[in-house]
């Protein structure tokens, strides 16, 4: 099946008709009806929990970067300045900021500066580690700016191999490069292209990450503008790009190697449907992923069935894992 027939046979996820409680409680809470609608199929019993929790601010984090500071020395400079921080279980270089001094603000500290931390979203910092590479690994970063993903991935590989960060905007790779500059990550190439153009190539790598361009539905808490800001058509336009660039990452990866996808949304349509196409259309297998505070991934939403394969993603939730809504998933191309 190629990737239009799959849009048509998914179409009915982009009908949605908002019944009178979708319209009463977008009101309310300044959402779109259509997504609303859409959270009483995904949590009907924590809704109106999940609706508070987009609108109270997320807590402050950081990543710790091991490849230039030791990380309690990071914290005791940091509590010097009147920072309280706080280590999240679950994250091996991630930190809550609890508290904050009224100067400096936590990007213009010398220690940010030099490269020692990255102010980094805790389910952002996920997929690099559910990814794991390597220190031998050839990994691709096909939506890499402004870098987060990428210079965490450099830090676990602890500089060796080889990561190529692509990017396609202009715009958007100087902060890539000032980010890259910044911790220090010395073994990336970055690459101005649409990670698409990639086939033209006979490159073939062990690991890759697709942290894909999508609405931004998970990041309501921190910006409230995304509660009115996509609509049914545009999700249906970043669904496109995601089955677009899911297949490409599956061309590029080699035999057994490991494609994490992640967004930074918790829109079905924009996760397990296009993991559901990587099983069902590229026979990729997923893998199981644990030690999160997270959800598994949806097998059925609004009536539409997917793969039980995609019950090993994870979504986390701002109610649930107090951070911001993410998506991640772990496939293996055999
Ligand atoms: C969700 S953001 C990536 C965030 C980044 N991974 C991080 O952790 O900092 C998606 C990025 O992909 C870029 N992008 C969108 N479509 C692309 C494509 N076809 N090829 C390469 N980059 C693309 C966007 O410009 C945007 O910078």
């Amino acid at each position: 099946m190629n990737i239009n027939e799959y849009i048509k046979r998914y179409e009915k996820l982009f009908i949605v008709s908002p019944s009178f409680r979708a319209k009463q409680l977008a009101r309310k809470y300044g959402f779109l009806d259509y997504m609303i609608e859409r959270y009483i199929h995904m949590m009907e019993d924590e809704l109106e929990d999940f609706l508070y929790h987009c609108s109270v601010p997320l807590v402050k984090s950081i990543r710790c970067n091991d490849l230039l500071i030791d990380c309690e020395r990071l914290v005791s400079r940091l509590e010097n300045k009147g920072f309280k921080l706080e280590k999240v279980k679950w994250l091996p270089h991630g930190y809550k900021v609890i508290k904050q001094p009224k100067t400096p603000s936590l990007g213009a500290t010398i220690e940010y500066l030099s490269g020692y931390y990255y102010i980094q979203g805790l389910a952002s910092m996920v997929p690099p580690y559910v990814l794991s590479p390597l220190e031998n690994d050839l990994v691709l970063d096909m939506a890499a700016s402004p870098g987060s993903k990428t210079t965490q991935l450099s830090q676990l590989m602890r500089n060796k191999g080889l990561i190529l960060a692509v990017e396609k905007s202009r715009d958007r790779i100087r902060s890539l490069m000032s980010n890259i500059n910044r911790m220090k990550a010395k073994n990336v190439i970055l690459l101005r292209t649409d990670s698409k153009n990639l086939i033209k190539t006979s490159m073939k790598f062990s690991k890759i990450l697709l942290d894909a361009p999508c609405s931004g539905e998970g990041l309501i808490p921190e910006d409230p503008s995304r509660k009115t800001k996509t609509s049914m058509s545009d999700l249906k336009i970043f669904f496109e790009e995601q089955l677009k660039l899911i297949t490409t990452a599956y061309l590029l990866l080699e035999e057994e190697g490991i494609l994490v996808y992640s967004t930074c949304s918790i829109a079905p349509e924009e996760d397990e449907a296009v993991v559901n196409f990587a099983i069902e259309e590229l026979g990729m297998k997923t893998d199981k992923i644990e030690g999160y505070p997270a959800n598994p991934g949806l097998e059925e939403f609004m009536n539409v069935k997917f793969s039980s394969e995609v019950k090993n993603c994870i979504r986390f939730y701002p109610h649930k894992s107090h951070t911001e809504g993410f998506f991640v998933c772990r496939l293996r191309k055999n």
